[in-house]
């Protein structure tokens, strides 16, 4: 038997680098997602629009996905590979986002009801690609890493994705100039800069499937292959069932939250939403200008995470207590809508929003590589995508949820509000994401629980296996 030959990812440098390139295309992705957050006093102003619609526009993301999207995502990854569902689902975004940049330019129509209705399907199609990439990327990673860092390389590849939150969200006020158009024009071109990465990427995937092929005659690993009995194995693990549940009541109550946040601290804590003057500013005056800022201080949220998500993961990979660490991080997300609702306080603020950011690394590094534990690796592309498309039942609702409510229970106030008289009141809504907090708690309790008698082992390091 001929001794099997090194192949690219066996190069460290070649790993790293693949990592970083397909990673620009999360940046992209997620930027894309989340910078209208920043956007939302001037779209309200310029647009005409009110915080119910301004859900309606962000919820549109997750509309196609809530009815399958995903699953197709899933199901063309595994039967065609990451190199033809990478293409098809880059130009799927791109095209969403082009569509939703031309609409706030006027392209289709320069009337609010016009704008918004192009704006929700190209967010509609660029949602469709957003989930789907996020599943190619991940199962890229895995393809590259897979018996070397993977839990660092996953970490790292989400990280890109909070760095896109985090500059989409606090610079777009500035990259638009005080308008909006040109923020998403910039947004859709940073997804477009992305895809090309990614298609340069492809010349790696292809060497390296070479390379495997060639290998395989020694011996290589089957391909997985999307099959319907997977899906109704999953939904009868109760282990995948209870951390799916979490994923939903836990992201509901952090994605939809970063959307608002910047209107949050602005609203309820008179933070602002452009920069002043800061040239003739002492450094502290600076640091304080940029403090009291909407959406730089919501920025921060996902800034944190870029270092703390790769500490939790490796901590996890050492010591395990993932489904203890997903407990700790539900408290968390319960202690921060808490503070940030029923109080009055900037410095409680702070602390809420500090202890959703930990809450934010700490989920995310215990959950994703758990569901490796649970689920069989041929099953994983479906586990992932089967999360995701239920992630979004949550997100939509959530999305445009909390929006509605905002005007809802500000109804007697919308004028004033409107003429910059008075505040919107964000304790109720904010509220309602204590309870996905409270089921967070009980889910991850039962997934601790499920653990024990089905010996996950999902409390014990990385590679021990439950005995
Ligand atoms: N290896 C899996 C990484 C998932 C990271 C996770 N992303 C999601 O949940 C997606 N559904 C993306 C999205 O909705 O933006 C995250 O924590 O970002």
């Amino acid at each position: 038997m001929d001794a099997i030959k090194k192949t690219l990812k066996d190069s460290a440098a070649i790993r790293w680098l693949v990592l970083v390139i397909i990673s620009m295309f999360m940046f992209g992705t997620y930027w894309f997602q989340d910078f209208m957050s920043g956007l939302k006093g001037l779209m309200m102003s310029e647009l005409g629009i009110n915080s119910s619609q301004f859900g309606l526009i962000i919820s549109s993301t997750t509309w196609a996905n809530m009815v399958g999207m995903i699953m197709v995502g899933g199901i063309i990854l595994d039967k065609w590979g990451i190199r033809v569902a990478g293409v098809v689902f880059g130009i799927v975004a791109s095209l969403g986002a082009s569509i939703t940049a031309m609409a706030t330019y006027g392209v289709f129509g320069d009337d609010p009801g016009t704008m918004m209705k192009f704006m929700m399907a190209g967010r509609m199609l660029f949602g469709i690609g957003l989930e789907s990439i996020c599943v190619i990327v991940t199962r890229t990673t895995v393809k590259w890493f897979k018996g070397y860092e993977l839990a660092l390389a996953m970490a790292i590849n989400v990280a890109f994705g909070r760095f896109g939150t985090a500059f989409g969200t606090a610079f777009s006020v500035e990259i638009g100039g005080g308008h909006v158009a040109p923020a998403v024009a910039f947004a859709a071109s940073l997804i477009g800069f992305g895809f090309i990465l990614f298609l340069a990427y492809l010349i790696f995937d292809i060497r390296l499937d070479k390379q495997v092929n060639a290998n395989k005659k020694e011996g290589g690993e089957p391909e997985e292959d999307f099959k319907f009995s997977d899906l109704v194995k999953l939904a009868t693990n109760k282990g995948f069932i209870y951390i799916t549940l979490l994923c939903v009541a836990f992201y509901s109550a952090v994605f939809p939250f970063i959307q608002y946040a910047p209107d949050l601290l602005v609203n309820k804590f008179g933070f602002t939403y452009q920069l002043p003057d800061l040239s003739s500013m002492t450094l502290f005056e600076k640091i304080g200008a940029i403090f009291h800022n909407g959406p730089k201080v919501t920025g921060l949220i996902p800034l944190g995470t870029i270092l703390f998500t790769p500490i939790f993961g490796s901590i996890v990979d050492k010591k395990g207590k993932a489904a203890s660490l997903m407990i700790l991080g539900a408290f968390l997300l319960i202690f921060a809508h808490v503070s940030l609702s029923l109080f009055n306080s900037v410095t409680l603020g702070y602390l809420g929003l500090v202890s959703l950011g930990v809450a934010f690394a700490l989920v995310p590094a215990a959950m994703w590589p758990s569901v490796a534990k649970i689920v069989a690796e041929n099953r994983l592309g479906t586990a992932y995508s089967s999360m995701f498309t239920i992630q979004n039942w949550g997100l939509g609702l959530f999305f445009w949820g909390i929006g509605a409510l905002l005007d809802f229970v500000n109804r007697a106030d919308l004028a004033a509000i409107k003429a910059g008289e008075k505040m919107y009141d964000y304790t109720i809504p904010i509220l309602t994401l204590v309870i996905c907090g409270v089921i967070s708690i009980f889910l991850a309790f039962m997934l601790l629980r499920a653990d024990k008698q089905n010996k996950y082992g999902l409390e014990l390091p990385s590679g021990v296996e439950a005995k």
